[in-house]
């Protein structure tokens, strides 16, 4: 089904938007004037998007030649200037637990109760994009902002309803990132940004009753990989301030430094959202991702196993210092990342091992000058919180200036110590496979092992699959396991072969009925010549 919208409160920007998927109720969030505003977005930053998308292509086309990442000459004026980013809003001065989830109505709910003191609503890697779940997150959003969300389990056990909004945690809403289109809603023939829609749509609904509370409206902006592109969000944040009527300024942003050409641009990335941003955050998952995504071609950085690189391998340690540095020089929040380690029920022994590591994440980043962190389980809320607060007295540490930390290119950019086993391997093969099925199913976030997963996580294990059998092309000599077998289509033939007995709790999996088609898609995204760039792009495709 599909609808083509004629009517709207500026003539001439009503026409040509087209939704091409309609489910019941989608009329109150997808109102003409709300079209026309989204319109009116795609219309002004498409074009710069994509040149900014092209860059990217270009840039690639660079390292995959031999080139390393380094600063910039042309800014270097902006790293030894002297400036600092606009006053933060009282609201996020004390941020040192974030919780973070997908944004159906019982984890809104929930993360809002939660007691942390900020919760971010994630679009991005923890939510798999189906239409239905993009219209319920928003609809969710829009009732817990205005303070009528509630929500009934099936069963009609639990009732879940928000508790007075000063006991609530603050929210921030994460968009997607610039690279995702939104196909089910087109202008002029053209697939919207996804970004622009998540955001468009959540600030056309929410943004004056945000900014009346002083609450923003608040956002985290995932996977920029230089500086123009903040200065895109800039403008597009500039933008909705004009055309919702609120004072320039308003819209702030937490930017993540998840790329790893990123990395070489805090202070440039700062800079251009100078007015409005309120901090840069290590999400080091997709940091690793990208990271292996740039040295697809280097033999000399391939990292080893998913469990071997952990926060305080040299290039992550370098990366999370340089980014408190950055930061409290220029009067910004640095938000730490996330542990992926989960609560782990019915296995004591397991679970305090899990939690232990936990602990041992946050003390590092307390300790190290971070000004908060992030959990994805509430149950962990206490643990971060304790250690926050016996180190870090203050509502934050932007004071702690970290001048002794010295991070150079090569620091961003070191090869690591460590091996590929064949459980490694073998693991890489069972995430991919488990994820993918989940997330065509409609669930962006599980559990697999006790872990959590996202689309970042996963991304990890797509991205290192392809890498380390890619090493063979062109009669080059494969990579090895710690037992000297050869990485090879072999190996990854006799991994998928064993999944089935990995899947003991088949029936219970999130996306067990698309699992054939999960294997059929890490199949050809290894074997292809080129790493696909993102995992979700393909995959969108054959969602709903
Ligand atoms: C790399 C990155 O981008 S990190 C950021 C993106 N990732 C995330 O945000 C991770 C979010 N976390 C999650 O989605 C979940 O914690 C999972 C999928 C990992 C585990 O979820 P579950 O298997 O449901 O955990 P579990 O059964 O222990 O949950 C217990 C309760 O906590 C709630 N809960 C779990 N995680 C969260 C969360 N992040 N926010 C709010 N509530 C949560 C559950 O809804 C459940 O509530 P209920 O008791 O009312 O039913
Ligand atoms: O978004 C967070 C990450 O680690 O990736
Ligand atoms: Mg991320």
């Amino acid at each position: 089904m599909s609808a083509v919208l004629q009517e709207g409160p500026k003539p001439g920007e009503q026409g040509g938007i087209e939704v091409t998927r309609v489910l019941p109720g989608q009329e109150s969030l997808l109102t003409p004037a709300a079209l026309a505003f989204l319109a009116g977005l795609h219309r002004r930053f498409e074009g710069e998007r994509r040149a900014r998308l092209a860059a990217r292509a270009v840039r690639q086309a660079q390292f995959d030649a031999g080139a390393l990442p380094d600063f910039r000459a042309d800014t270097a004026a902006i790293r030894n200037g002297d400036w600092r980013v606009a006053p933060i809003p009282a609201a996020l001065q004390d941020r040192r637990v974030e919780i973070t989830g997908p944004v159906d109505p019982k984890m809104v709910i929930n993360a809002l109760n939660s007691g942390a003191n900020c919760y971010m609503a994630d679009f991005e890697d923890s939510t798999a994009p189906t239409w239905a779940n993009l219209l319920e997150g928003q609809r969710a959003l829009r009732k817990a902002v205005a303070g009528t969300l509630d929500w009934m389990a099936p069963d009609g056990s639990k009732h879940y309803t928000l508790k007075p909004d000063a006991e609530q945690a603050v929210l921030l809403v994460r968009p997607r990132g610039w690279h995702l289109e939104e196909k089910h809603v087109l202008v002029d023939g053209e697939r919207m940004s996804a970004s622009l829609f998540d955001l468009g749509l959540f600030c056309f609904h929410n943004a004056k009753a945000l900014a009346a509370k002083d609450r923003g409206p608040y956002f985290y902006l995932p996977k920029l990989q230089a500086m123009e592109e903040a200065a895109l969000w800039d403008a597009v944040l500039s933008q909705v301030e004009r055309e919702l009527g609120l004072a320039q300024g308003q819209l702030k942003a937490t930017v993540l430094i998840e790329t790893l050409p990123a990395a070489f641009e805090m202070d440039e990335i700062l800079h251009a959202l100078k007015e409005r941003i309120v901090g840069l955050n290590c999400g080091r998952w997709d940091y690793i991702f990208s990271y292996i995504k740039t040295f697809r071609r280097h033999r000399d950085r391939v990292l080893p196993e998913r469990a071997q690189v952990g926060m305080t391998q040299p290039f992550l340690k370098a990366y999370s210092e340089l980014l408190i540095k950055t930061c409290h020089r220029r009067g910004a929040h640095a938000m730490g990342g996330m542990a992926a380690q989960i609560p782990i029920s019915g296995d004591a022994e397991a679970n305090e091992a899990a939690l232990a590591r936990v602990r041992a994440d946050k003390l590092r980043e307390v300790t190290a000058g971070h000004d908060g962190t992030w959990v994805a389980h509430p149950a962990l809320i206490p643990l971060a919180r304790e250690l926050f607060d016996a180190h870090m007295p203050e509502a934050n540490q932007r004071h702690v200036l970290r001048e002794d930390v010295s991070v150079s290119r090569n620091d961003l950019i070191k090869p690591s110590l460590g091996t590929i086993t064949r459980a490694g391997f073998e693991g890489n093969v069972e995430v991919c496979v488990r994820y993918l099925a989940a997330w065509l199913d409609g669930n962006g976030c599980v559990p697999i092992h006790w872990l959590m997963e996202d689309a970042a996580t996963a991304e990890i294990a797509r991205t290192q699959l392809w890498q380390w059998l890619h090493f063979a092309d062109d009669g080059r000599e494969p990579l090895h396991l710690d037992d000297g077998t050869p990485v090879d289509y072999a190996l990854l033939e006799r991994a998928l072969i064993g999944l089935p007995s990995k899947f003991s709790d088949r029936l219970r999996m999130p996306g067990a009925s698309r699992i054939n088609e999960a294997i059929g898609m890490l199949d050809r995204l290894t074997h292809a010549d080129t790493l696909a760039d993102f995992l979700t792009l393909p995959a969108y495709e054959r969602i709903d």
